[in-house]
C-alpha cells in the first residue's frame, strides 16, 4: 500500500475536485487582471461596468468551485475511507487468530488503525489534489507578474521562496510529530482494550485506581506529541504571518518603483499587488500540508499490517474419507521455545480421541494445529491424505470445527451465533445435540432473541459454541470445550460425542476429565510438547503418570 495507490482510490471524486480545484484558481487568477481593468477604466474614466461585472461573476464562480471541492473532498474521503477499512478487516481476518498474537498487533491499536488512522490515510488523494491546485496561483501570478513588469516578478520570486521554506519545515516537523501521535494513541486504546475484556478481574482485585494508571500511563507521552504538533503549526503559522507580509511589501516597493517610473499603469499596479497576496497566501496551505502529513502517517500505519502475510489456503478438495488425521513429525515453536516437537501419530477416521495431559502440556497448540488455527513449524497434518495447508478454504472450513472453552458469540441473534448463515432446521439439530435447544426456547424470542438481551453463563455460552461447531463433517476439535458444563449436561454430551454412530465426523477433545478420557476410543497423552503415550485410555490407565494427569 503506497501514497499514490490510496490517492487513486478516489475514484470518480477525484477528477471532480481536480476540475474544480484548478477551475476555481484559474478564477482566483483572473480576478486581479480584471479588477486592474476596471481601476485603469476608473483612472481614465471610461466604462468599468462590464469588468466589474466580470469580477462579481468571477468571484461567485469561485465560491461555487469551492462548495463542489468541499463536498466532493468529504466524499472523496468517505469512500476511500470504506474501502481501506474493509481490505484492512479482510486482511485481518485473513490473517487470523496470529495477527493479535505472534504478530503483536494489540487489539485496541488496531481498533485505532482501522478507525482514525484509514480516515487520516483518506485524505492523501484530496489533499495532493488541493495541494497541486494551490500551486496553480502563485505559478500563474509569476507568469502574469513576468508580463507586468519583470522587476515585480524578481521581487515577487524572493517572497515565495520564503514562503516555501516554510511549508517545507513545516511538512518535515508535522510528518513526525504526526507518526509519533498516533502511535501512542495506538499504545492508550490497546491498554484500555485489555482492561475493558478484564473488567470483572480488575473490580474484583480492587486494582482499578493501578489500572487507570496503567491506561494512562502514555498520556503524558501524547501530550508531548500533541503539544509538539501545535509548536510546529504556531511557529509555521508565525514564519507565514511574516514572510507572507514580506513577500507583499517587495512587490509593492517594486510595483511603486515601476509605476513612478511609468512603466506600468495603476491598474497593473494594484493586479500585481493582488498577485503578490495571492503568492502570499501560500502560506495559508499549512493546514493542507497537516493533513497530507497525517495522510502519510496513517498509510504507514496501515501498511505495517498489510505487509503482514495473510494465511495462504491452496485449491485441493478433500476426496472421499472418514476424517482421518495424520501429523508427521509435527514441531511448533515460538521464538526459541518449543512448544511442540516430534508429533507423529495418525487418528483414524471416526474415531473420537482425547487429548490429556497436564497444563500446559501443549494440548490447545495441538488444537489449533490439528484445525489449522496455526501452521506447524516443522512437519504436517494431513486430513485424509491431503496436507491442510493445500485444502481451499471453504472446503477447510466445511470439513473442520472447533469449539473453545470461552467462546466469543458473533452475529445479530442466538440463531445466528449458532448457524453463521446455515438454515434453521439445522441451527436447532445442533442446539438440540448440544443440549443448547431447551434454554434458547426459553429465551424471549428463541433462537431471533438478540445475542445483546441474552445474557448466559459459562455454560450456556460453551453450549451456543458447541452447537456452533457441530457441523463440522470431517473433524470436530474441541478445545477444552465442556469445562463449564455440569456434570449432567457434560455427561450427555460427551456421550453423544463419543457415541461411535457411522458418518460422525473425527473427533479431537482437549480434555482435563478423566470421564471423557475413559469414554473415547484413544488418548493422545502430552507433555512438555511432546507424545508421552497413545492408546485406549484402560491400557494407559495401568501407568502410574497416567493416572497422576487426573490427580
Ligand atoms: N502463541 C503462543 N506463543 C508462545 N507460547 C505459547 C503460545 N500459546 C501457548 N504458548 C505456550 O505453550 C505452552 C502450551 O500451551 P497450551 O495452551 O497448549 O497448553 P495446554 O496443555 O492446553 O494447557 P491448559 O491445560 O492449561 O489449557 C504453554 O507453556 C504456553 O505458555
Amino acid at each position: 500500500m503506497t501514497f499514490g495507490s490510496i490517492a487513486r482510490r478516489g475514484g470518480g471524486w477525484l477528477p471532480l475536485i481536480g476540475i474544480s480545484s484548478l477551475v476555481g484558481a484559474l478564477a482566483t487568477l483572473a480576478l486581479p487582471t480584471v479588477l486592474g481593468r476596471a481601476v485603469d477604466g476608473v483612472v481614465a474614466d471610461s466604462a468599468t461596468n462590464r469588468w466589474l461585472l466580470l469580477a462579481g461573476g468571477l468571484v461567485a464562480f469561485g465560491v461555487i468551485c469551492d462548495l463542489i471541492d468541499a463536498f466532493a473532498g468529504k466524499a472523496c474521503v468517505a469512500s476511500t475511507t470504506a474501502w481501506l477499512r474493509e481490505r484492512l478487516i479482510r486482511h485481518l481476518l485473513g490473517i487470523g487468530p496470529s495477527a493479535t498474537k505472534d504478530r503483536h498487533f494489540d487489539v485496541g491499536d488496531l481498533v485505532s488503525r482501522v478507525s482514525s488512522n484509514a480516515v487520516d490515510a483518506a485524505h492523501a488523494g484530496p489533499s495532493a489534489i488541493t495541494i497541486g491546485a494551490a500551486v496553480v496561483p502563485p505559478l500563474g501570478s509569476l507568469v502574469l507578474l513576468a508580463l507586468i513588469d519583470v522587476w515585480v516578478a524578481a521581487a515577487f520570486v524572493g517572497g515565495i521562496c520564503l514562503v516555501v521554506l516554510v511549508l517545507r519545515a513545516f511538512t518535515r516537523g508535522t510528518a513526525v510529530v504526526f507518526t509519533s501521535y498516533q502511535q501512542t494513541q495506538g499504545q492508550i486504546a490497546a491498554r484500555l482494550t485489555e482492561s475493558l475484556a478484564g473488567a470483572r478481574t480488575i473490580a474484583a482485585a480492587g486494582t482499578l485506581a493501578r489500572e487507570r494508571q496503567r491506561v494512562l500511563e502514555p498520556l503524558p507521552e501524547l501530550n508531548a506529541h500533541g503539544i509538539n504538533t501545535w509548536r510546529v503549526l504556531a511557529r509555521s503559522a508565525a514564519q507565514a504571518a511574516v514572510v507572507g507580509p514580506l513577500a507583499l511589501v517587495a512587490v509593492l516597493v517594486a510595483g511603486g518603483l515601476a509605476l513612478a517610473a511609468h512603466r506600468i499603469t495603476p491598474g497593473a499596479y494594484f493586479a500585481a499587488s493582488q498577485y503578490a497576496m495571492i503568492g502570499a497566501g501560500l502560506g495559508s496551505l499549512t493546514s493542507v500540508f497537516g493533513e497530507l502529513a497525517r495522510a502519510r502517517a496513517g498509510i504507514r500505519r496501515l501498511a505495517e499490517v498489510l505487509t503482514v502475510d495473510a494465511v495462504r489456503y491452496g485449491n485441493r478438495r478433500l476426496p472421499d474419507g472418514l476424517g482421518q488425521l495424520e501429523f508427521r513429525q509435527v514441531g511448533v515453536r515460538s521464538r526459541d521455545r518449543v512448544l511442540l516437537d516430534g508429533i507423529d501419530v495418525v487418528l483414524p477416521g471416526g474415531v473420537t480421541t482425547a487429548v490429556v495431559g497436564r497444563s500446559g502440556s501443549g494440548k490447545s497448540i495441538l488444537a489449533a494445529v490439528a484445525a489449522r488455527l496455526t501452521d506447524p513449524t516443522e512437519g504436517e497434518v494431513r486430513l485424509d491424505g491431503v496436507r491442510l495447508s493445500d485444502i481451499r478454504r471453504d472446503v477447510l472450513r466445511t470439513a473442520v470445527a472447533c469449539a473453545f472453552e470461552r467462546p466469543v458469540l458473533v452475529g445479530e441473534t442466538v440463531g445466528d451465533a449458532i448457524g453463521l448463515g446455515r438454515p434453521r432446521e439445522q441451527t436447532i439439530a445442533a442446539a438440540r445435540a448440544t443440549n443448547a435447544h431447551t434454554f434458547v426456547s426459553r429465551l424471549p424470542e428463541g433462537y431471533d432473541t438478540a445475542l445483546v438481551d441474552a445474557p448466559m453463563s459459562g455454560g450456556e455460552r460453551q453450549r451456543i459454541g458447541l452447537a456452533r461447531a457441530w457441523h463440522a463433517k470431517r473433524l470436530l476439535v474441541l478445545d477444552d470445550a465442556t469445562s463449564s458444563l455440569d456434570v449432567v449436561t457434560e455427561l450427555q454430551i460427551t456421550q453423544t460425542l463419543t457415541a461411535s454412530t457411522a458418518n460422525r465426523p473425527t473427533r479431537l477433545i482437549v480434555t482435563h476429565r478423566v470421564d471423557t478420557a475413559a469414554r473415547s476410543d484413544l488418548v493422545l497423552w502430552l507433555e512438555d510438547g511432546r507424545i508421552r503415550g497413545f492408546g485406549p485410555h484402560r491400557r494407559l490407565w495401568e501407568q502410574p503418570a497416567y493416572r497422576e494427569v487426573f490427580a
